[in-house]
């Protein structure tokens, strides 16, 4: 028998191993399980039913155990939080696995784990984000706080988590894409926007119907629109003196001209647009006041015979060719023909009476776009008062808008319907601006540098190579054709590029004469074009702006008895609005000591700004 039986040794041996073993485990469970017990019942005050640690338990840490609770036992979550921290103490994580103490108050239990951890891969600007997104108390509903957030608050958040992200390796900027529905953004990263952007030569959009002149962040291509389906036909550019302005509407005119568009300029400060004159499409730049206003009204008459034409041969707007009609500096120009109305001589007051281009105007901003005509509108800065009023609703129609430098709170809200769009353009980089996308949104843009195009020796050998290469690869091979649809369009320009011929032939601009060296020095005759820098009869003013706009103690022009402009200080300023805080009409008080004028200005009235060295001069 002892003989047989040690036949069976090994076995037994490794059985009564695994029996030592197993009792071992066994042994080890029951103690844990009466740790559990005591530890629940100091921790909780509750004598658990059950504990059931699994087999097997683990060598040194419990794998798995679940405590059953009497019937409705409630555990506050102060009591389990310490429960649960001794719990993970007796029991501490190593580097792959750690315990996790759950209670499922539903069913009377506590159950414990042990999980092993997931490597933690995200990176530690992840962690960053993670945990200040964890601590801030906003987005602990995303919804209702993303939805509640009005692009300011967008852009704070932005910035905040822009600044958390840091600068990332690559060199590129962060930007943040917020889906309010969903509950979530994305941040993305995005190639920086250049400092500068020569126009391209080649056509970057090959749609001949887009005008490309800015490029945005990660590269994006800002265009202007000019197909009739576009619903932002017409174009609006605002931006300060100095702010390159010039150089977006030489970009945008250089870029009609290669896709087949003519266009028309008006440019009362005479020196924005002139080295426009003789390009290829340009039908004429108009510098005089009033044959601006011939113009506009010519081509009012111009939309209207459009229109007959399409209604007769019962064909599409957008089958006739397209033209652009630039107006520079409008409320130089509107300035002007308010001048000319008040003070010119009697034909001239009659004629502009009867031309009455703000009409014109307020209906082409209205009704040109379905006769192929797109408007091009440079000002200084928006202005309500005159936006909306002799002009009509004249910005709405501009839906393709354009900013330059730094808009007020007032010109943000107009320009953008948002008071903090374009308040904090970089102005140290020229060209730096707010375009609109072609999703509607304004966003931040690198205007292109397109030089002047103007070929005179005076100005073209001021030009580096590159600048002289960028005109001559920007000019097209076959000028662009000009189709009038009305006689008077067309003999309009006829006239223009005649005056044109003969002002080059004659030459217009009087020497210049310099004062301030002896009393004999020069002419000082009434053809001067200024004494002492002010201006006399030519209407050399800077700006116009609405007379509601005018602060006390500011230098303006006024005309004086003989119809010339003085500079006057303004000693008080009187605005008088409607109901619905719609501006009425403007009282100036002027004058020094005790002999005060009282100048009254209607809702549109605006008020002649003089040159900035005058200004300098009679402060
Ligand atoms: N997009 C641009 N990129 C680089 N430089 C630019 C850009 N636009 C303008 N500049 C620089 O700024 C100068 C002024 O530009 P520009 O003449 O176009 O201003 P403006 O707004 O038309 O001023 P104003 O209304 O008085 O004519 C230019 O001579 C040029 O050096």
């Amino acid at each position: 028998m002892l003989a047989k039986l040690h036949g069976y040794r090994v076995l037994l041996v490794a059985a009564a191993a695994l029996l030592v073993m197993v009792d071992v485990l066994r042994h080890r469970a029951h103690r844990w399980s009466q740790m559990l017990e005591s530890v629940v019942r100091q921790g909780t005050g509750h004598l658990p039913t059950k504990i059931v640690v699994s087999f097997s338990p683990g060598w040194r840490v419990i794998r798995r155990a679940r405590i059953t609770l009497h019937r409705g036992t409630v555990i506050r979550p102060k009591q389990f939080e310490e429960l649960s921290r001794t719990i993970e103490a007796a029991f501490p994580a190593t580097a792959q696995s750690e315990t996790k103490v759950r209670h499922v108050a539903h069913r009377d239990r506590i159950v414990i784990t042990r999980e092993s951890i997931t490597p933690d891969t995200r990176s530690a600007r992840q962690r960053t984000l993670q945990s200040a997104l964890d601590a801030a108390s906003m987005f602990t509903d995303p919804r209702v706080s993303m939805n509640a957030g009005a692009r300011g608050f967008q852009l704070k958040v932005e910035e905040a988590l822009a600044s958390l992200a840091g600068q990332h390796e690559s060199g590129r900027n962060w930007t943040t894409d917020w889906y309010p529905d969903q509950g979530y953004l994305v941040m993305r990263l995005v190639t920086a926007m250049p400092s500068r952007v020569d126009h391209p030569l080649a056509l970057v959009d090959e749609n001949l119907r887009h005008l490309p002149y800015a490029t945005g962040a990660a590269d994006r291509i800002m265009y202007w629109d000019v197909s009739t389906s576009s619903n932002k036909p017409h174009c609006l550019i605002v931006g300060p003196t100095g702010g390159g302005k010039t150089s977006v509407i030489r970009t945008l005119l250089t870029e009609a001209a290669r896709r087949g568009v003519p266009f028309v300029g008006v440019d009362p400060k005479m020196i924005e647009l002139d080295g426009l004159e003789g390009y290829p499409g340009c039908g004429a730049i108009i510098y005089d006041a009033l044959r601006a206003a011939m113009f506009v009204r010519a081509l009012h008459t111009e939309m209207m015979a459009r229109n007959a034409y399409i209604h007769q041969m019962k064909i599409e707007g957008a089958q006739l060719p397209l033209m652009i009609a630039v107006l520079d500096e409008f409320f130089i120009l509107s300035g002007k023909w308010q001048r000319l109305a008040k003070t010119g001589d009697d034909e001239t007051r009659a004629q502009l009476k009867e031309l009455d281009p703000l009409g014109a105007w307020a209906d082409l901003a209205v009704l040109a776009r379905s006769a192929g005509i797109r408007l091009l509108l440079g000002v200084q800065r928006p202005d309500a008062s005159l936006f909306g009023g002799a002009s009509g609703n004249a910005r709405d129609n501009f839906g393709t808008r354009i900013s330059l430098g730094n808009l007020s709170q007032d010109g943000a809200l107009m320009m953008w319907g948002d008071s903090t769009v374009g308040r904090e353009v970089d102005t140290s980089v020229k060209g730096r601006g707010i375009a609109l996308g072609d999703d509607g949104n304004p966003v931040d843009a690198q205007m292109w540098w397109t030089p002047n195009v103007d070929r005179h020796p005076n100005k073209w050998n001021q030009l580096a190579e590159r600048e002289q290469a960028i005109i001559d690869g920007l000019l097209p091979t076959e000028a662009p054709q000009f189709t009038c649809y009305s006689r008077e369009l067309a003999s309009f320009i006829e006239s223009e590029r005649a005056l044109a011929t003969r002002a080059r032939r004659h030459g217009r601009a009087p020497e210049p004469i310099v004062i301030g060296a002896t009393a004999t020095d020069g002419d000082t005759s009434a053809e001067s074009p200024t004494v002492n820098g002010a201006p006399t009869g030519g209407d050399d003013f800077s700006d116009v702006i609405p007379a509601s706009a005018v602060e006390a103690g500011q230098t303006v022009l006024v005309d004086d008895d003989h119809g010339e402009l003085v500079p006057v200080t303004v000693d008080s300023v009187d605005v008088r609005c409607g109901a619905t805080g719609d501006v009425v009409e403007t009282v100036l008080t002027v004058g020094a000591g005790r002999v005060k004028t009282r100048i009254t200005f209607d809702a549109t009235g605006g008020v002649v700004l003089p040159e900035p060295d005058l200004v300098a001069a009679s402060t």
